[in-house]
């Protein structure tokens, strides 16, 4: 199983270096003022380019207009949107057809019912992101390094293809790996040593944790009563 892994929130050269070197396969960049992460479109589009080629290179977003989007579209030159506000279905479709990007929606979840709605999105969103909701009274809508609890995803059509995030570090990641079939995985907080503060020794120990992983193959997941092996 090869799994994707993004890591979100660069802003240096040096962690966008060791991200590079771990190999990492997509990296964000964040255009949320509020964040700790935020760049701007100029810091960016330097990231950008040293990354252009080696991993896929994802600009990240909340409930943004198409005048904002453009502007970090034509500098920027992303290979992805990331949406990750409360953007409706019928918004990132034509977010999608708009700017012809494959666009990465985020989707918080905390119930059942979160986890329903995923299916709503799925045929829209080039690729579903499954994050934490953020606690209640957070400033931010990601990025807040708290998780949620993975065996909801038992719930999800198996044919559903999506990446995980939400507190995710080199520690957990291996179980969140065992207990979901994540598509690709996503990170920000865990690999920081303060918010903001991206850390190259955690953003490796996190990859390697990743390429590590190795399913359990006696221990397939039970689905409506019924075992599905690895
Ligand atoms: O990282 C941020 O600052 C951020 C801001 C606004 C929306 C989303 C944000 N980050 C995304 O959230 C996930 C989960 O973050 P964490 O690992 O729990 O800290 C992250 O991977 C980003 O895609």
């Amino acid at each position: 199983m090869t799994v994707i892994v993004k890591i979100c929130g660069l802003s240096t050269e040096e962690t966008l270096d060791a991200a590079l070197a771990a190999g990492v396969d997509m990296v964000g960049f964040v255009f949320f003022p509020k964040s700790p992460r935020a760049v701007s479109i100029e810091r960016a589009s330097v990231l950008a380019s040293r990354a252009r080629g080696k991993a896929e290179i994802v600009a990240l977003t909340v409930d943004m207009d198409d005048a904002a989007l453009a502007g970090i579209v034509d500098t920027v030159k992303p290979d992805w949107l990331q949406l990750h506000g409360s953007e409706s279905v019928e918004r990132v479709a034509e977010v999608r057809a708009r700017f012809g990007l494959p666009v990465l929606k985020a989707l918080g979840i905390r119930d059942a019912g979160d986890v329903s709605r995923a299916a709503d999105y799925a045929s829209v969103a080039s690729r579903l992101l499954l994050d934490a909701k953020p606690p209640k009274g957070a400033a931010l809508p990601g990025g807040n390094g708290v998780s949620f609890d993975w065996h909801l995803l038992d719930a999800l059509d198996p044919g559903l293809s999506y990446m995980l995030s939400g507190g995710l570090d080199a520690d957990n990641v291996a179980e969140a790996l065992a207990l979901t079939r994540p598509f690709g995985i996503d990170a920000s907080s865990g690999v920081e040593s303060a918010p903001g503060i991206k850390d190259p020794d955690r953003i490796r120990a996190f990859i390697a944790a990743i390429r590590g992983f190795r399913p359990n193959p006696d221990q397939g997941r039970i689905i409506a009563g019924e075992r599905i092996s690895s």
